[in-house]
């Protein structure tokens, strides 16, 4: 089912200074100075359309900088007056909102730890009931998409119609080769579920490293992302927060302008062409691939018939491992990737086991 969420198009409300949209600054809002000559440089170079900057950080552990607070609020504005630019800060309870309202913040976000907690969400969404600031909401930190859309929704409930989701990457045990792993499945997830929420990339948290913001901010415009929330700071070494995956304004602009932006559709006539071309085999594969299954499912039935008439459990898992032990060589001989058919083969084994289990309970009622 799809969220039917009343809202603005991300370009009626964002002006978009330069294409890709790029909201820009530093993770943490340090000093006046440190967040003016950062804000400074990047809007002269006329790339990034808003300035970002963390006034409040959840952080991990205690005794982490945990950012300014309010005092910080006068810093973010004199930015917006004098560097005629929109501010965006990150919101994490109601009385952050109120501050934020109160000093005509132009933007809020809300981070992956905030979303993950409907109560949290549910008070902000309170506090900005009657106002129409633009809201941006972060992924939960795992990939659970019914919070990330239930975020989005509580906002939209008090008549906020300016929101976007913002894709941060999810939690993993290793931060090898990115700190948050993309799953890009998630935004496919999302546009399915809301197709309407504009969806702007976070490379910074996703890659966790300064030199791998590039390839991610790539991949984001490759899957038709609608903008980019990237950290910068003046002195990244120096950072009080995210020192790793800051980049210098200087050094920002530069990958800005080395981003390449594709179109959705093919632009020349012989590309077209090609394309049908080759869909039209894939439709014949992916025909042949969904017979396949189906016959396969009948065996899996038939299995299942004998299992259940001479009290064979179920699970077979010496067959099992069998299985993926011989398709995974198979695969790896024909250079697929070993994931996908890990995966491939314990979806399939799973329903297996469903269709298996429909037997078993209806000889039961019988
Ligand atoms: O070989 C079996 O016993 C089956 O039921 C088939 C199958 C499969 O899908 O391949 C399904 C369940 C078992 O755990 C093992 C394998």
């Amino acid at each position: 089912m799809t969220a039917a969420l009343k809202l603005k198009a991300i370009r009626d409300w964002f002006d978009v200074r330069r294409e890709p949209l790029v909201i820009a600054g530093p993770c943490s809002a340090e000093s006046e100075e440190q967040l003016f000559e950062t804000s400074k440089q990047l809007v002269e170079s006329g790339a990034v359309s808003a300035i970002r900057a963390g006034i409040w950080k959840p952080r991990t552990r205690p005794n982490s900088f945990e950012g300014i607070g309010p005092h910080a609020l006068p810093w973010l504005t004199r930015v917006k007056e004098e560097l005629q630019i929109p501010v965006a800060t990150e919101v994490a309870n109601a009385q952050h909102v109120e501050h934020c309202l109160r000093a005509g913040i132009d933007i809020l976000w809300i981070g992956a730890r905030t979303t993950v907690n409907p109560f949290y969400v549910q008070e902000i969404a309170e506090a900005l009931k009657g106002t129409d600031i633009p809201v941006l909401v972060k992924n939960p930190i795992h990939s659970d998409l019914g919070l990330w859309v239930g975020a989005l929704e509580r906002l939209e409930k008090v008549g906020i119609q300016k929101l976007a989701a913002v894709h941060r990457g999810f939690y993993t045990d290793s931060d090898a080769p990115f700190r948050n792993e993309p799953k890009w499945e998630m935004s496919f997830a999302l546009r399915a579920k809301a197709p309407d929420i504009p969806i702007i990339c976070d490379p910074s948290h996703i890659a966790g490293k300064r030199n791998l913001v590039e390839q991610v901010s790539q991949t984001a415009l490759d899957i038709n992302l609608d903008g980019l929330m990237i950290e910068s700071h003046i002195t990244p070494e120096k950072a009080l927060s995210d020192a790793a995956q800051q980049l210098t304004p200087a050094d920002l602009v530069s990958m800005i302008n080395r981003l390449i932006l594709r179109s959705s559709e093919p632009r020349n006539e012989n590309a077209h062409l090609e394309l049908d071309q080759l869909r039209t085999k894939i439709d014949g594969l992916d025909q042949q691939i969904v017979n396949l299954l189906k016959d396969r499912m009948d065996l899996v039935r038939e299995i299942g018939q004998i299992k259940v008439d001479n009290d064979i459990s179920i699970f077979q898992m010496d067959r099992w491992f069998e299985i993926l032990a011989k398709r995974g060589l198979q695969g790896k001989e024909l250079e697929l990737n070993t994931a996908l058919i890990q995966e491939l083969f314990q979806t399939i084994h799973k329903y297996s086991v469903e269709r298996q289990n429909e037997v078993f309970q209806n000889k039961n009622r019988s």
